[in-house]
């Protein structure tokens, strides 16, 4: 829609990549150039004009020398879908290609240069000054094809991408990559129709790397899935299957297509700025279909988005938010919760909701951690009194102190004080009689009613403890303000049943504060949900009414790394029938992916909800060299070798905050900042809050490294006793269920430290390795892995 004599200008996805290669003044005119071609496309400066032959290809002046090329949608709508040198738009203009695309619905355009790949950078023109009149035809330098994937030798070089008759393409040298697959299987997979015969004949990888650079993501998407050995239908399936049109495509609608999620592009008020400027940035103006479709989604309850590690959980959630609040009427509370699991991320929430929405977003929306949280409800209800939070590994050390203080030998304080914090807590359990009917799912040992009895005594004592040391642990506190917001919700539930009783409100009560009683949000999106103990979701079920999109929460149970299993429907919180899944990673590799894939092994993992989860079907479209293995005979050597790591990426990168080491225990944390400071490398480690500074190497125990991102991360001793630690040992016999969990924890730890990378990960161990690094790895003269770095041995079972 448009206000007469103004146009709407969106960016199609992937022109923002060729874009950004050009030359900084050009950049600037194209910000200048967008605000006046949106006021009025036809001001003489702009020389909009229609390229010959072409009814929807124009072009319009940038610089002297640049032109913009549009795509006209319909009435004023354009789409920006290149810059170029003047002398590469107006010639051999048969290399453009537009469609609706007949199986996603979606607008796409490419390019088909000479070396038989789709365009790449542009703004790169020949070296001679260009000159001459515009027109087709006055081509003054030629075009430049940068980033032809090295031809073949003797590879026929396609100058158009015009489909055969036949749909084949000619085939002249090596085997093609998709040997396997027709052109019309392609086309049913929505592959660009102009790159069928070009990617039936590609034979390397590398070159079908080349093919798609440029071309409409979800050709991308679709050519490299099977490029990798992905059957047809398996591609059908996770791919194409999703993001398909559910209705009848008219592939000369444009108009229609636009409206389409599957047409990528930015929103037509977007500042082309935000989509050039920075490849961290592309989050926010472009979703994928898929993505898109979860924000946008009514939802008749509660619902979840899972997915593995750097899907764009987190990104969803944000413009969840977003999305939730601008359907909201105008008001200045703050309607909506965004939480998480601790505080660093929260922060960062915070950071990336004010870049995606301003002030204006924030300032409807409550952004904290779960655990500060419930202890704003605890403390405004003043209950409780003035007390020191302890730490659950402070709790353990609590329960020892007190079972040596009184000579009790029958029962483990690790036992314990998992009894008190899962089931006594987890439950809200009150009193000696709920306890005895207290569900144990999932905690192994089975103890009998007298045993219960004995340990329930235990749990009394070990509170009046807490109770005179004047402290309490976050489940305590988290529990104590579930109980508050349930009585507040009881009460209006109560009251919202008299007023439907009575026709009306309730005049005549005696406390009419009653009325004013409200639920505390109206809507609540919470991220790293696979961490939420119970009591946290009873209170987050209380702050919020149960309606249509009450509770959006995103997680990945494989990432889980603190003891908390939950059963969503239990708790109040029905996900059933609306949960979906993320698949495609947009910050690991797939080399980096695969490795930590082997890591899970064959542990079933849980939905949040008494069923099971997996991570089938992810996958990434970016590429990156293999995980490397650096083995050492000591600690000091291993440190050697990680600075030694750590300099060489400094090489690539000079931003040492793109550089990160997890390392499994605190202690190591001071070791390795020892080191790297003796080879002049600034580092900081990671704290509670997050790191301190941006500008160093981040240093932190593996539990740190939850929701972070770098380009480079070395995972450092990786050794026999430390990954999973030893103290874990004496589960395996007494308690095999508690010993499992543990396995897997250690697991999801690594799991999560190694997909933190996008471009690099180094894992490294002194003296025996930890049983996740296969011992095919482990002894190795010049360990090398192409299927998996983490394989884990059966041993541990
Ligand atoms: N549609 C998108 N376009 C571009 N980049 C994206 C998109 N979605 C996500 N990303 C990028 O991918 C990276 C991972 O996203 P995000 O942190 O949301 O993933 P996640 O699933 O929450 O990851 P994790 O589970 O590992 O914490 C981020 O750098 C984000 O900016």
């Amino acid at each position: 829609m448009s206000v007469q004599g103004k146009a709407t200008l969106r960016l199609l996805d992937k022109a923002d990549k060729e874009i950004k290669r050009l030359p900084r003044v050009v950049k600037g005119a194209i910000y200048d150039f967008q605000y006046k071609f949106r006021e009025n496309p036809n001001s003489p400066g702009l020389r909009l004009k229609q390229l010959k032959g072409n009814d929807r290809l124009y072009s319009a002046r940038v610089t002297d020398d640049y032109r913009a090329l549009l795509l006209h949608v319909g009435e004023s709508d354009y789409i920006l879908v290149a810059v170029r040198h003047r002398s590469e738009v107006y010639d051999n203009l048969d290399r453009f290609h537009h469609q609706v695309n007949p199986v996603t619905g979606g607008i796409e355009f490419l390019e088909v240069v000479e070396s038989a790949t789709v365009r790449a950078a542009s703004g790169t023109p020949g070296t001679s000054e260009p000159s001459g009149s515009e027109g087709p035809g006055s081509v003054d330098s030629p075009s430049a094809p940068v980033a032809d994937p090295a031809p073949e030798p003797g590879a026929e070089r396609q100058k158009r991408s015009e489909p055969e008759p036949s749909g084949e393409p000619p085939r002249a040298h090596g085997r093609p990559l998709l040997a396997g697959v027709s052109a019309e299987q392609l086309r049913e997979l929505g592959v660009a129709e102009a790159l069928i015969p070009l990617a039936l004949d590609v034979s390397t990888e590398e070159k079908m790397l080349g093919l798609v650079e440029y071309a409409p993501a979800h050709s991308e998407e679709v050519l490299l899935a099977l490029a990798e050995g992905k059957g047809f239908d398996e591609v059908l399936e996770s791919i194409t299957r999703p993001v398909a049109a559910t209705e009848p495509v008219d592939v000369t609608d444009y108009s229609a297509a636009l409206n389409r999620s599957t047409t990528r592009v930015t929103t037509e008020d977007t500042d082309l700025r935000e989509a050039i400027e920075d490849d961290f940035g592309r989050w926010k103006v472009y979703l994928h279909p898929t993505q898109e479709r979860l924000v946008k989604r009514r939802y008749k309850g509660p619902a979840r988005v899972s997915g593995g590690p750097g899907t764009g959980k987190t990104i969803v959630a944000l413009h969840r938010v977003k999305y939730l609040v601008e359907q909201l009427p105008p008001g200045r509370t703050k309607a909506v919760l965004l939480t998480t699991y601790n505080r660093n991320l929260a922060t960062d929430l915070r950071k990336r909701l004010l870049d995606l929405g301003g002030q204006e977003l924030v300032d409807r929306v409550h952004i904290v951690n779960i655990d500060s949280l419930a202890n704003q409800i605890v403390a405004e209800a003043a209950q409780g009194g003035r007390r020191r939070w302890i730490s659950d590994a402070q709790a353990l050390d609590e329960w020892q102190d007190m079972l040596s203080e009184i000579g009790e030998t029958r029962w483990d304080a690790d036992f314990l004080n998992a009894e008190w914090s899962q089931v006594i807590l987890g439950q809200a359990v009150n009193s000696r009689a709920d306890y005895f009917r207290a569900r144990r799912a999932g905690r192994g040992q089975r103890i009998s009613r007298a045993q219960r009895a004995e340990i329930w005594q235990l749990v009394e004592r070990f509170t009046m403890r807490l109770d005179e040391k004047r402290v309490w642990t976050h489940r305590q506190v988290a529990e104590i303000a579930a109980r508050i917001k349930g009585e507040q919700a009881a009460k209006i539930a109560a009251y919202k049943d008299d007023e439907a009783q009575h026709g009306g409100p309730m005049l005549h009560r005696l406390d009419q504060s009653w009325a004013n009683l409200r639920h505390d949000y109206q809507h609540i999106v919470v991220d790293e949900a696979q961490d939420l103990n119970p009591a946290h979701w009873k209170l987050l079920r209380a702050m919020v009414a149960e309606k249509d999109d009450d509770i959006f929460l995103v997680g990945d149970t494989h990432q889980r790394i603190y003891d908390n299993y939950v059963s969503l429907g239990s708790l109040g919180v029905n996900i059933r029938g609306r949960s979906s899944r993320l698949t495609l990673s947009y910050r690991t590799t797939k080399q980096i992916l695969g490795s930590a894939l082997g890591l899970l092994g064959d542990e079933a993992w849980d939905d949040l909800d008494d069923g099971s989860d997996n991570l089938g079907g992810y996958r990434s479209i970016l590429r990156g060299p293999t995980p490397s293995f650096i083995r050492a005979a000591t600690w000091h050597e291993e440190l050697d070798a990680l600075a030694a790591q750590v300099s060489e990426w400094r090489g690539i990168d000079g931003d040492n905050g793109s550089i990160a080491v997890a390392v499994p225990t605190r202690d190591m944390v001071g070791e390795v900042e020892r080191q790297l400071s003796k080879s002049g490398i600034s580092s900081v480690s990671i704290g509670p809050d997050g790191p301190r500074a941006e500008a160093a190497v981040h240093v932190g125990t593996l539990h740190r490294f939850k929701g972070l991102e770098y380009r480079f991360v070395a995972i450092a001793g990786m050794c026999d006793g430390l990954v999973p630690r030893r103290g874990i040992e004496r589960f395996r016999e007494s308690d095999p269920l508690r010993y499992r969990r543990e396995i897997q924890k250690a697991r999801s730890l690594i799991f999560v430290a190694a997909t933190r990378a996008r471009d690099a990960l180094a894992v490294s161990w002194h003296g025996s390795p930890s049983p996740f690094v296969p011992t095919s790895v482990a002894s190795a003269p010049a360990p090398s892995l192409d299927d998996g770095l983490f394989r884990p041995t059966n041993a541990l079972f």
